[in-house]
């Protein structure tokens, strides 16, 4: 252990209500929206073959051209309450929405630059928009903030000069302005999820963006922000020098899953995806694997049964509509959680042994087991090897609780449930309704000595 000044401040899992309700949630909605759904990845004809959002960056299009995007932004079918309703009918508990992504736009009309929505055609508060309207569905909402800001001049990727550290002490003002802004205009935001945090610039600021993120944290108590925000005075960033994760949550799963319990050592965590394999902007022409309604249910299971929220991304068009394959994939996720949907709100790790058939979850504060049913084998026997001192009291399908299983122990803590032959086309949910042994080991079987 070494001593630090800026690096975690808490050892552990934060056990407030609010974290409490976050950790909860399972299911969110993630929406990429700014001036990068105008060219949709391309430009003049000519397929960017980055992520979307990502565009300015390429020189397929001139910087001066994207920055003048703002002229052309007017989002005519813009409707945050039918975005609201589309999070609602998926079962996402929480979105998280881009007030500014790295080009610098800004989806609320800020005081503190001239390149906000304010100076756009559409000159209304889209932020305001999304937030009232979320609230109103019962959705809890996480605003996305990028430090890295490719418009403002005072921004530098790395602090070389005394005249780029003259520059980047008004960045570093500027920023705290705007979230200072943000969460005095949006009071009701649960949390902020930062991004473009990576630069050499911000990475030195250890002491600025403690004293900020505690004077945020002071004035929304309860706030949430994960390990992505700032960096130790080492530079150590998600886990600090002493390997104490920074911030509420690790927030390091950006487009991939932990493949087990181990890789997220103890802490709350989000895993946030994309439909296509790597954009988060709107992209007119999606290319590659495009993840299916059954893919995105079991990514949900997977990150609910080690503990984690599933958060999936949403890139709506220039023109503020929502296209039509993330309203069908809404719709098919949003089917089977209506079904399903208490084996992944308010569920966490079970400590089950994982078994190849799929995932166990456990609703927090009791011993009822969910399994999440994805690869029935051949045998249609479902493997079952519980913690230690468990009995199984009941097994019973959640969709249809008449249809009840009589588990049959093979060996010690070891049991398969047998399943009618059934063609299975969706994943189903088994419940288990579980008691600790308050003697003896809850099993039959003694241990074969060897
Ligand atoms: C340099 O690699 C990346 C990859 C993705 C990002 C951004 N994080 C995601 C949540 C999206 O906002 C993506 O643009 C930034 C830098």
């Amino acid at each position: 252990q070494i001593t630090l000044l800026h690096g975690s401040h808490r050892v552990g899992k934060r056990s407030d209500a609010a974290m409490e309700k976050w950790r909860g949630y399972g299911l969110g909605q993630f929406i990429h929206w700014g001036l990068y759904a105008i060219p949709g990845g391309a430009w003049n004809g000519k397929q960017y073959n980055g992520a979307a959002e990502w565009i300015r960056s390429w020189n397929g299009i001139p910087k001066s051209t994207y920055d003048s995007l703002n002229y052309s932004f007017n989002p005519t079918a813009f409707d945050a309450k039918a975005w609201a309703k589309t999070a609602r009918q998926m079962g996402a508990k929480y979105v998280t929405f881009t007030t500014k992504h790295h080009d610098g736009f800004c989806l609320w009309p800020s005081k503190y630059t001239k390149y906000t929505v304010k100076n756009s055609p559409y000159k209304k508060d889209i932020v305001k928009a999304v937030v009232d309207a979320y609230d109103q569905e019962g959705i809890d909402v996480i605003l996305y903030f990028s430090v890295m800001d490719w418009n403002h001049p005072d921004w530098r990727y790395d602090l070389k000069t005394k005249e780029d550290s003259i520059a980047f002490e008004r960045f570093k003002k500027f920023t705290r302005n705007q979230l200072i802004e943000l969460l005095t205009n949006y009071p009701t935001v649960k949390g902020l999820w930062f991004d473009g945090t990576w630069d050499k610039s911000w990475v030195k600021q250890a002491a600025f963006a403690d004293e900020l993120e505690t004077e945020m944290r002071k004035l929304r108590p309860g706030l949430i922000i994960g390990s992505r925000f700032r960096a130790d005075e080492n530079g150590k960033r998600h886990f600090d020098s002493n390997g104490v994760l920074m911030g509420d949550y690790e927030q390091g799963w950006e487009r991939k899953i932990p493949a087990k319990i181990e890789d997220v050592h103890g802490n709350d965590w989000d895993c946030v995806m994309t439909v296509p394999e790597n954009q988060w902007g709107y992209n007119a022409a999606w290319n590659g694997h495009i993840k299916t309604g059954n893919e995105l249910i079991e990514m949900t299971a997977r990150c609910v049964s080690m503990g984690g929220n599933f958060v999936l991304n949403f890139g709506p068009k220039g023109d503020g509509s929502i296209r039509q394959e993330e309203i069908k994939l809404a719709t098919e996720i949003g089917d089977w959680m209506k079904i399903n949907q208490e084996a992944i709100y308010n569920c966490e790790y079970a400590g089950y042994e994982k078994q190849d058939w799929g995932y166990f979850t456990k609703k927090s504060g009791t011993d009822k087991i969910y399994m999440v049913v994805f690869n029935v084998p051949v045998s249609a026997a479902l493997r079952i090897k519980t913690p230690p001192k468990t009995i199984i009291k009941k097994a019973y399908l959640l969709a249809d609780t008449q249809e009840v299983f009589s588990p049959e122990e093979i060996s010690g803590d070891e049991y398969f449930l047998h399943l009618k032959k059934r063609e299975q086309s969706k994943p189903f949910v088994i419940v288990l309704e579980t008691a600790k042994a308050e003697k003896g080991n809850g099993t039959k079987y003694e241990k074969a000595k060897i």
